[in-house]
């Protein structure tokens, strides 16, 4: 029999591709809600209810409405939006950081942010295994495409083509800081440095590194291969032996739900980058929830994935 899988925020961009990833997987079977009752809270309360599993794909507040609707003690929880990423009682999506068998557990999913993504799965291994240390005062630079703020950003790019780059979060306190730095298990605040670029998706993370001025920091190709060895086997998130001379992003990104590691060395060891790619829409946000939902069904993780 199959699961039901009620998407609620299935008309924003975060759903519909979700709804796609979904569509002809005869081990669930998709509920969305008309246009007329979308946003209708009887008639979402009810579909909250109703499913095995709920996935939500809303801005916060209205995601966190969405779970006090729940009454039904059986209806287990993905939420994509930021609501509750350091919350009590939820576990994080990050299978490849927390661990499978915790999601596979969970009645309550945070999906990860899309930046956090990429600067957990770099950092939080290499923290773990005291390569590098947790109370460093770390930097995080990012851009992304404009599909990363839904509806409104992406209309505001089309509207207006003359757009080249955008930094934001200039005062700071962005909401994926507190991830970032709980999920890594940092002492201090990362300084996050996020912008978006005039390409619908993908996205570029990295973490700058003054290896020379840090304590008990590894060398660059040490850092490479415990990345290597911690994702060797994972068909989402590669580790790139390579570093190729410049990385791009491209205007017409096709979907993909990997994620690809790099470490840049100095040649002195004193300076690394070490930076993802990856998609916003993919593994930064709907390939994560499908990803997700397969490990609470206990399905083969990556069905429905863009790999
Ligand atoms: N875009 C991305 O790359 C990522 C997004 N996320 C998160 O996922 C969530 C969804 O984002 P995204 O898809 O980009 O956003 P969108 O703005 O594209 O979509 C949000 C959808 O939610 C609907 N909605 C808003 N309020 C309600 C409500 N009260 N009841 C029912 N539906 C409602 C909106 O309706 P309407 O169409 O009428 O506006 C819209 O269709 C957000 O929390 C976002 O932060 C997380 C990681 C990456
Ligand atoms: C380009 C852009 O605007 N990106 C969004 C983050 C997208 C994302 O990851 O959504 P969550 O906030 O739900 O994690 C931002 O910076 O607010």
């Amino acid at each position: 029999m199959s699961a039901t899988v009620f998407v609620d925020g299935a008309a924003g961009t975060t759903g519909l591709e979700i709804a796609e990833r979904l569509a002809g997987r005869p081990e669930f079977t998709l509920v969305v809600l008309d246009e007329a009752r979308r946003k209708d809270d009887t008639a979402r309360a009810e579909a909250l209810n109703d499913a095995d599993f709920v996935i939500l794909c809303l801005p916060d507040e209205a995601a966190r409405d969405a779970v006090g609707m729940i009454r039904n003690d059986k209806v287990r929880v993905i939420d994509a939006s930021s609501a509750h990423r350091t919350a009590i009682g939820w576990t994080y999506g990050l299978p490849e950081v927390v661990g499978a068998e915790a999601i596979a557990l969970a009645r309550r999913v945070s999906n990860p942010g899309c930046y956090p993504t990429g600067f957990i799965t770099l950092l939080a291994p290499l923290v773990t295994a005291g390569l590098l240390p947790k109370d460093w005062p770390y930097v995080c630079h990012a851009v992304s495409g404009y599909s990363g703020g839904g509806k409104a950003l992406i209309g505001r790019f089309e509207e207006d083509q003359d757009i080249a780059f955008r930094a934001y979060g200039l005062a700071m306190g962005h909401k994926h800081v507190a991830e970032m730095q709980r999920h890594v298990g940092l002492s201090h605040q990362p300084l996050f440095a996020p912008a978006v670029v005039p390409a619908f998706r993908g996205m570029l993370v990295e973490v700058p590194l003054h290896l020379a001025a840090m304590p008990l920091a590894a060398a660059p190709d040490v850092l490479l291969a415990s990345l290597a060895e911690t994702y060797r086997g994972s068909q989402i998130i590669k580790v790139r032996e390579d570093q190729p001379d410049e990385l791009l992003l491209h205007r017409a990104m096709a979907p993909t739900d990997t994620v690809e590691l790099f470490v840049f060395g100095a040649r002195d060891g004193s300076q690394a980058r070490l930076v993802a790619v990856l998609d916003n829409l993919g593994k930064g946000a709907s390939g994560a929830a499908v990803q997700n939902l397969n490990i609470m069904a206990r399905l083969d993780e990556t069905a429905g994935l863009r790999l």
